[in-house]
C-alpha cells in the first residue's frame, strides 16, 4: 500500500484524573491539527465526563477518536464506579485506585493489537505502558502532567535516601539550579521508607529514560534551566510542547474543557464584565484537594475580611433549602452579594482567568491552573497541598516573582486533610495579590510570561518547533497527509 494513504494515528492513554485528562486532550487536538489521527484512550465514566471537549473538537475539524477500557474497580476493592482519581477519599483507596490501573495492561494490549498505531503517548502512572508498547515494536512516549522543575526536584529525590530525614532539619536536593530545601514533612512518609507507592514512585521514574522521551506542558521560556538540567543533566529526551491549552481558541472550546460547569461560562463572563480590570481574585483548587468544612469557613470569612471582590469554587452540591451549609458562615452569600460569586462544582477556568477583570489566583498550584494563570498574565497566592505543588509554588513565588505564600516556610504535603490554614493568612495573601506597589509589579512580570507563552506556540516559537521536530523524529511527518 502507498505510504502516504495512510494516516499516521496516536494513542493517548491518561490517568483518569481531570489534570490528566484536560491536557491530554488538548494534546491530542494539538496532534490532529497537523494531520495524525488521534484516539484517546479512557474508562466509559471518565470519557463521559469529557464528551463535550471531545466532541467539539470536531467543529475544529480534528476528530478524536476514543476507545474504552473497563477499569477494574470492584476487583480490588473499591466501590462500582470509582474510576477517577478524584472519587478517591483515602490513602488506602488511592493505594487500591492504582493497583486497579496496573490490571488494564492486557486491555490496553489488545487496543494495540486490534488498531496497531503508530506511536502510544501512556501516562506517567501506567510504567508497565512502555513494555506494551515494546511488543508491538512502536514509540512509547510519556506525559506528565507536570513541569521541567518538578520532573527534576522529583528525579533527585528518587535517588536520595529520604529514611534519614527528619522533619526538625531542611533536606537540600543537590545539583539544582537554584537552592532546593524541603522540610520533612514535605516529603510524605511513603517516600521515606520501603513501600508500594514508593516502587511505583521509581517505577514511573525509571521509565521516563525507557520510553522514547517525555513530552512536557511547558515553554522552555519560562524555566529554562530545568529544561536544559533535565535534558542535560538527567540525560532525559523530552520536548516542551505547551502551554497546549492554548489550542483552544473559541470561548465555548476554551469553557468545555472538563464537566459540566454549574454555571455557564457567559453568566460568569457577564458578571465579570461588569468589574473594574485586576479587581476580582479567582479562588479554585483543581480537582482533587479538598478542604473540610472547617477549613472552607476559614476560607470565606478570609475572602470577606479581605473586602476584595472575589470568585470561588468549591466542590460541593447545592444543598436544598432545609439543609443548612455549614461551611458557610450565616449569610454570608447576602453580605458578599454583588462582590462575590460562590460556585459550587466546577467553572470554566481559563475564561474567567482570562478576563480583564481577573487580577489574582489563589490556587494550589496543580501544574495546569498555574500554566493558566500565568498565560493569562494573573499573579497567585500559592496555597500547595501535595505532589508537585510544593516545587511549582517555588518556580511562581521564588523564581519568577509572580506570587506570595498563604502560609510561610513549609507546609506539610497532604492529600486528604492538611494542617487548616488560618483566615487572617488568606485575608493578608488576597491582600498582598491584589493591592500595592509589589501586586503590580507581580502583575506586570505575569503579564510579560503570558506574552511568551503565547509567542512560545506560534509560529516559530519555542513550544511549536519542538511539537514539530517531535513528528519529524517519529517520522510521522512523512505519512500525514498535506495541511492545508
Ligand atoms: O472548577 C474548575 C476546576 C478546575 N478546572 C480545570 O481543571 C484543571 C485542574 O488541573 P490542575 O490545576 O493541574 O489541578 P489538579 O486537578 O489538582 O491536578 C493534578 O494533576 C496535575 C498535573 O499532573 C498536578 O500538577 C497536580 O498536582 C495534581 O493534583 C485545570 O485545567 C483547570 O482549568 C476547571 O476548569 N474548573
Amino acid at each position: 500500500m502507498d505510504q502516504k494513504t495512510i494516516q499516521p494515528h496516536i494513542f493517548f492513554f491518561p490517568h483518569m484524573s481531570h489534570g490528566h485528562m484536560i491536557p491530554t486532550i488538548d494534546i491530542a487536538k494539538l496532534f490532529a491539527s497537523k494531520g495524525i489521527k488521534t484516539t484517546i484512550i479512557s474508562t466509559p465514566h471518565n470519557l463521559s465526563l469529557f464528551s463535550k471537549a471531545i466532541e467539539r473538537s470536531k467543529l475544529s475539524g480534528f476528530e478524536i477518536g476514543v476507545l474504552a477500557l473497563k477499569f477494574p474497580a470492584v476487583e480490588v476493592g473499591l466501590p462500582e464506579g470509582c474510576e477517577s482519581d478524584h472519587m478517591v477519599e483515602t490513602q488506602e483507596e488511592l493505594q487500591k485506585f492504582l493497583k486497579a490501573t496496573t490490571l488494564l495492561a492486557q486491555q490496553l494490549e489488545q487496543l494495540l493489537k486490534d488498531h496497531q498505531p503508530n506511536c502510544l503517548v501512556a501516562d506517567i502512572f501506567f510504567p508497565w505502558a512502555t513494555d506494551v508498547a515494546a511488543k508491538f515494536g512502536i514509540p512509547r512516549l510519556v506525559f506528565h502532567g507536570t513541569n521541567f522543575i518538578s520532573l527534576c526536584v522529583s528525579h533527585h529525590l528518587m535517588k536520595m535516601d529520604l529514611s534519614i530525614v527528619s522533619d526538625s532539619e531542611p533536606l537540600v536536593i543537590p545539583n539544582l539550579p537554584h537552592e532546593h530545601k524541603l522540610a520533612g514533612n514535605q516529603i510524605p512518609d511513603f517516600m521515606k521508607q520501603e513501600s508500594e507507592l514508593r516502587s511505583f514512585g521509581k517505577a514511573a521514574a525509571e521509565s521516563e529514560w525507557r520510553s522514547h522521551g517525555v513530552l512536557v506542558n511547558s515553554f522552555y521560556e519560562l524555566e529554562p534551566a530545568y529544561a536544559d538540567h533535565y535534558r542535560n543533566f538527567l540525560g532525559i529526551k523530552a520536548w516542551h510542547i505547551g502551554p497546549t491549552f492554548l489550542c483552544n481558541k473559541e470561548i465555548e472550546d476554551k469553557a468545555k474543557r472538563g464537566p459540566k460547569a454549574s454555571l455557564d461560562e457567559h453568566e460568569f463572563l457577564k458578571w465579570l464584565s461588569s468589574k473594574e480590570p485586576n479587581s476580582v481574585i479567582y479562588v479554585s483548587f483543581g480537582s482533587v484537594v479538598k478542604f473540610d468544612d472547617a477549613q472552607l469557613l476559614e476560607i470565606a470569612l478570609g475572602l470577606e475580611a479581605s473586602g476584595q471582590q472575589f470568585i470561588w469554587v468549591v466542590k460541593k452540591e447545592k444543598s436544598d433549602q432545609e439543609n443548612k451549609e455549614d461551611w458557610l458562615p450565616e449569610g454570608f452569600e447576602d453580605r458578599v452579594e454583588g462582590r462575590g460569586l460562590v460556585i459550587r462544582g466546577w467553572a470554566p477556568q481559563v475564561p474567567i482567568l482570562e478576563h480583564q477583570a481577573t487580577g489574582g489566583f489563589v490556587t494550589h498550584c496543580g501544574w495546569n491552573s498555574t500554566m493558566e494563570a500565568v498565560t493569562a498574565g494573573v499573579p497567585m497566592a500559592t496555597w500547595p497541598a501535595f505532589a508537585d505543588q510544593f516545587y511549582n509554588e517555588k518556580l511562581v513565588t521564588e523564581i519568577l516573582g509572580i506570587g506570595v505564600r498563604v502560609v510561610e516556610g513549609a507546609k506539610k504535603w497532604a492529600r486528604f486533610g492538611g494542617d487548616r490554614v488560618k483566615k487572617e493568612n488568606i485575608e493578608k495573601a488576597v491582600t498582598e495579590v491584589m493591592v500595592g506597589k509589589d501586586a503590580e509589579e507581580m502583575r506586570s512580570r505575569a503579564k510579560a510570561l503570558g506574552e511568551m507563552a503565547r509567542k512560545s506556540v506560534e509560529e516559530g516559537g519555542s513550544s511549536y518547533k519542538d511539537l514539530n521536530a517531535l513528528i519529524q523524529e517519529l517520522g510521522l511527518h512523512r505519512i500525514a497527509p498535506p495541511q492545508s
